[in-house]
């Protein structure tokens, strides 16, 4: 389990999106927070600025939808160049139809749960999956306080993932932080998004370093060099 960090451009400055997308160059991913001010009470970013921001970076981009109607939304972002696409299972009309579209079109599909929505009844979506996103605050935000209550959570997702014997990434997010990111990692996660603890930072690229260096001390894993394989 390689473990991969995947710092949220949410937490950066959002008038010199390119420059920040640089700041992050060697993290495995760069998340992409869209919210459309419905599935969430925020509104972010769409369509164009995923384009705009494939161009200005190499770092493979980790798109994480909070809207409604991903069904509708979701394979436009992976046109826009996402390697990833995240939607909520809470808004999918026909999660496995999506999350074949996506794979169809070339990206890695990956379905996220909202802190009050669990696991279990999903078990038999897995092996559709890429990567399933645990989230660890309610989403729409940044900067806020991880929630301790989702390590269960993340624990049992750890052994379907591995009943399974699939290869599907386990992703937390929010909150993620060098206070916590040692509990994500012993409870099972091994794709971390830090908006906060990297953007908020003095130095965004050696925050990422370090947030690597307490994963990986964690699990005695060895996290990437820095971009991830896209692949599937
Ligand atoms: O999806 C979200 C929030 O809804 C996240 O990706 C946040 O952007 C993470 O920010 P921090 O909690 O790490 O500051
Ligand atoms: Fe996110």
């Amino acid at each position: 389990m390689a473990l991969q960090i995947s710092p949220s451009i949410l937490s950066a400055d959002f008038s010199r999106l390119a420059d920040e997308a640089k700041a992050v160059e060697g993290a495995d991913w760069l998340h992409v927070d869209v919210m459309d001010n419905h599935f969430v009470p925020n509104l972010t970013l769409g369509v164009p600025v995923v384009e705009a921001l494939g161009k200005a970076t190499d770092t493979p981009m980790d798109c994480h939808l909070m809207i409604e109607d991903p069904d509708r939304w979701a394979p436009q972002y992976v046109e826009a160049g996402a390697g990833s696409v995240t939607f909520h299972v809470e808004a999918a009309a026909a999660p496995v139809r999506l999350a074949r579209e996506i794979r169809a079109k070339g990206a890695r599909a990956s379905m996220a749960l909202k802190p009050a929505t669990p696991i279990e009844p999903y078990e038999d979506l897995l092996p559709e999956l890429d990567m399933l996103l645990v989230m660890t605050v309610e989403p729409g935000f940044g900067g806020q306080a991880f929630l301790d209550i989702m390590l269960p959570k993340i624990r049992r997702t750890r052994q379907l993932i591995d009943k399974h014997g699939l290869e599907l990434w386990l992703q937390v997010d929010g909150g993620v932080s060098a206070a916590t990111i040692e509990r994500c990692a012993e409870a099972g996660a091994d794709v971390f998004v830090a908006g906060s603890a990297v953007y908020g930072a003095q130095d965004p690229a050696k925050a990422v370093s370090e947030l690597r260096g307490l994963a990986e001390k964690a699990t005695g894993a060895p996290g990437t060099p820095g971009h991830a394989a896209t692949g599937r």
